[in-house]
């Protein structure tokens, strides 16, 4: 039983986890830097205690002060949230070690995913689809060449160390080949320490299709259904959506089953999110799987009318599943704006101010906002510069993009730049309106978006 929970997180993450502890009557601590004595999820929390300087390797990731005040302060569980420590893998064995529950999978299942060729060895094992490619441990030119001239170009050049689009690089043709790939080694071992690369076929127009995923402790699992989220800007995203539209029944149950699969390849235990390039003739492929709750797992609260935090904390605690898939259904349609501190007319650089003025759209059953500052605050430089997350739903697509725009034309802040223009123009285009989703979206139409 878990009574006592400390949010090892800051910001709209915060408030959210600590919203539904207080409502299963969980006590809750919160941590919090030199830049956030007054911050929302401190005033939330029935506890609070102060882990060191703004920058966030002073404080937020400190590993062993976060467990030193889960002890001083006798917490049976620590909530990561995202980003941080959420998928330390060195966190999770120390709460272990310590004998505080961590809210997340086994250190182990955090691991496994770390490398990407690592990665996608274990997922080729289980039957799940990936991208036609090279994953191999023989990294000589010669075999990286061969792979790339069998599958034929364009291919895509990826460290295995990277993620979330660094270390990347496409080459188009056969004569590019070795420049790209002493380019792309170079780049990985600069950023990562490491220049394995993995060789793919490149999907020129894929979409970003992610499933939900949850496994219990005695190894049953869950998905709830799948987010599409395509629309991104440097591999930032920018509105994501559930259920993805265009998605079939049989397409969404035989990727909801290669995803408990993937989970189950790594004796995955909580809430997960395997990631999938979709491609239009309905193929998909595995590309990463995420051990940790996502930003975006709102739209699919919506639609299934369940708490993603509340099974968290259950499953943590050695339940099972609190439902079956066949008790699981998808109802409507959800939207998840984020809304950011920055400013698109200067290539989004992260915008720093007081809000001045902070109204968000009216709130109701059909528009949710998470967030975590209040009129008067400071957005610092020290974090992510996200204001809020902007959540709707409605009964259907069309009616809950009405809904989107509605509320965005009502979310009015003064005070520091914001991205609320720029979200209001991506969600008006006519491209997205016909659910025209691909990664290359705002590329593609970024002249209609500024
Ligand atoms: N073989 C192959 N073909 C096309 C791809 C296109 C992307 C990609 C590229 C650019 C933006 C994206 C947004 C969402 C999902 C994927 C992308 C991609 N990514 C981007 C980051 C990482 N998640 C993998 N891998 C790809 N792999």
């Amino acid at each position: 039983m878990i009574r006592k929970l400390l949010i090892a997180n800051r910001g709209e993450i915060a408030c959210r986890v600590i919203k539904t502890a207080r409502r299963l009557g969980i006590a809750t601590v919160a941590v919090y830097s030199d830049a956030d004595v007054n911050a929302l999820h401190v005033k939330m929390a029935d506890e609070s205690i102060h882990v060191g300087p703004a920058p966030s390797k002073n404080s937020y990731l400190q590993g062993d002060r976060i467990i030193e005040a889960a002890k001083k302060l006798n917490v049976d569980a620590i909530h990561p949230g995202y980003g941080f420590l959420s998928e330390n893998a060195a966190f999770a064995n120390a709460c272990a070690k310590n004998n505080v529950i961590f809210i997340g999978p086994p250190a182990s299942s955090i691991e496994a995913m770390g490398s990407k060729s690592a990665a996608k060895t274990i997922m080729e094992k289980a039957g799940v689809p990936l991208v036609p490619g090279y994953h191999g441990d023989d990294q000589a030119r010669d075999t990286l060449k061969a792979a790339a001239d069998k599958m034929g170009y364009p291919v895509l050049l990826k460290a295995a160390a990277g993620g979330g689009g660094k270390g990347m690089r496409q080459v188009w043709s056969e004569d590019e080949f070795d420049e790209a790939l002493a380019a792309a080694k170079r780049e990985a071992m600069a950023s990562f320490g490491d220049d394995i690369m993995l060789v793919e076929k490149y999907l020129t127009q894929p979409r970003h299709v992610e499933i939900q995923v949850f496994c219990d402790s005695k190894g049953d699992g869950v998905y709830l259904f799948e987010r599409d989220c395509s629309v991104q800007r440097r591999h930032q995203k920018v509105i994501e959506e559930a259920p993805a539209p265009g998605m079939t029944e049989a397409l969404r149950s035989t990727m909801g089953e290669a995803a408990i699969k993937a989970a189950q390849a790594i004796d995955y235990v909580g809430a997960g999110t395997v990631e999938f390039l979709l491609d239009a003739d309905g193929s998909f492929y595995f590309m990463e799987m995420n051990t940790r709750l996502q930003v975006e797992h709102p739209v699919t609260e919506l639609i299934t009318g369940e708490d993603l935090v509340e099974w968290q904390i259950r499953i943590a605690e050695g339940n099972p599943l609190p439902k079956e898939q066949s008790t699981l259904s998808i109802r409507g349609h959800a939207f998840e704006a984020r809304i950011y501190a920055e400013d698109p007319d200067n290539d989004f650089l992260p915008a720093t101010g007081t809000l001045s003025l902070l109204q968000p759209p009216q709130e109701d059953t059909h528009v949710r906002v998470d967030t975590g500052v209040v009129e008067g605050d400071e957005v610092s430089v020290y974090y992510d510069p996200m204001i809020a997350k902007l959540v709707v739903w409605s009964e259907n697509r069309d009616i809950a993009l009405e809904r989107l725009l509605k509320a965005l034309r009502e979310y009015h802040i003064d005070g520091v730049t914001t991205n609320i223009e720029f979200l209001y123009n991506v969600a008006a285009n006519k491209a997205f309106r016909d659910a025209e989703l691909v990664t290359t979206f705002i590329e593609k139409h970024q002249d209609s978006l500024f």
